[in-house]
């Protein structure tokens, strides 16, 4: 698109999991570099800020590690947060698996401004007239961040109970194809959080708005390993496409990053995870959207894509 201006541009990062603790490795063996990451989200910070005007941010969410230890987390988190506060711009977050392990959502939703009713983390925004961005909620069913006897936990580990007999539940050990989702570090979006979804869906559909959804957790089993998709992933996919207007999914969670398009047409992206940059590399990018593509432009081992679609946004 040289030589076109893009209608706006947004920074990316995902999966930052900072920890002021030494190198280590995902539990398949993928070294982790926790205190690198910081330096990462630093570079990006910067790039962001100078010189092409970037009108926000969005942090695909796990802004502190799960290993960081429990005394440390809320230093830690407001650490990461006043990193992004450092760009010119608002910063839009989702919670991640790593963030919940950290501090429970009354904690965390505050300090990383996510609107909220009642502990839910779903929002939407509208960068400028014609686009709208949903930022969906995928550990509003789950295990994780919310009090033990709350009922979102009970329906997460009903779930859980039906569909993973390990005893370790984070494990998809005999977990057969798609199945293998049904994991404690993941999670599903609930019956309201989907109304609120058809809802706003819509509406950007009779605004004539195109729709950039951002979600931690993979939408698309072609984007994604099969263990970091979304519990529901195929109730939320039913309910996008019941419209045209959503044209691009956005997710981080699964850290090697991914690409497909889907039956609909609609693009999935799965970003790489800054976690996983060995000292001195980088993971993040920024997006320039035009009227009929998002133009991601990876820095170093984030890859870069050009998303074309469609732009016309009626109801199927
Ligand atoms: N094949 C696997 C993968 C993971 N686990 C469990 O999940 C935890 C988190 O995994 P990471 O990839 O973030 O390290 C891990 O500590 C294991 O308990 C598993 O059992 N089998
Ligand atoms: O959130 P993590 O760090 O436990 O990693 C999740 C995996 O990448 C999902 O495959």
């Amino acid at each position: 698109m040289q030589g076109k201006q893009p209608l706006f541009s947004f920074g990316v990062i995902s999966d930052v999991q900072y920890a002021d603790i030494p190198d280590g490795r995902s539990f398949l063996g993928v070294p982790r570099y926790y205190r690198h990451s910081m330096l990462v989200l630093q570079r990006a910070v910067r790039k962001w800020n100078n010189p092409q005007k970037f009108d926000f941010a969005v942090n695909f969410g796990d802004i502190v590690d799960g290993f960081c230890p429990k005394e440390d987390s809320l230093k830690a988190v407001e650490k990461v947060v006043s990193e992004f506060e450092k760009f010119n711009g608002p910063v839009y977050h989702m919670i991640g698996n790593h963030c919940l392990y950290n501090l429970p959502r009354r904690n965390l939703l505050p300090l990383l401004k996510i609107p909220t009713l009642n502990g839910s983390a779903y929002y939407d925004f509208s960068p400028t007239p014609g686009y709208r961005f949903v930022v969906l909620d995928g550990y509003d069913i789950s295990a994780i961040g919310w009090p033990r006897d709350h009922p979102k936990t009970i329906e997460a580990l009903k779930i859980l109970q039906q569909k993973n007999p390990n005893s370790e539940k984070n494990s998809p050990a005999g977990l057969v194809g798609l199945e293998r989702r049904f994991l404690m570090f993941n999670g599903a979006i609930g019956n309201e959080q989907l109304k609120w979804l058809d809802g706003i869906l819509q509406d950007a559909t009779k605004q004539k708005e195109k729709v950039v959804v951002c979600c931690h957790m993979p939408l698309d089993p072609g984007a994604s390993s099969k263990e970091a998709l979304c519990w529901n992933y195929d109730e939320v996919m039913e309910v996008i496409h019941r419209y045209s207007c959503v044209k691009v999914c956005i997710a981080g969670h699964d850290h090697k990053g991914g690409h497909s398009i889907d039956s609909h047409g609609i693009h999935h992206h799965v970003l790489e995870a800054a976690l996983e940059c060995p000292p001195g590399s980088d993971a993040f990018g920024y997006v320039d959207v035009y009227h009929d593509r998002l133009c991601l432009l990876g820095t170093d081992r984030m890859a870069s894509a050009e998303m074309v679609f469609s732009s016309e946004g009626d109801l199927k």
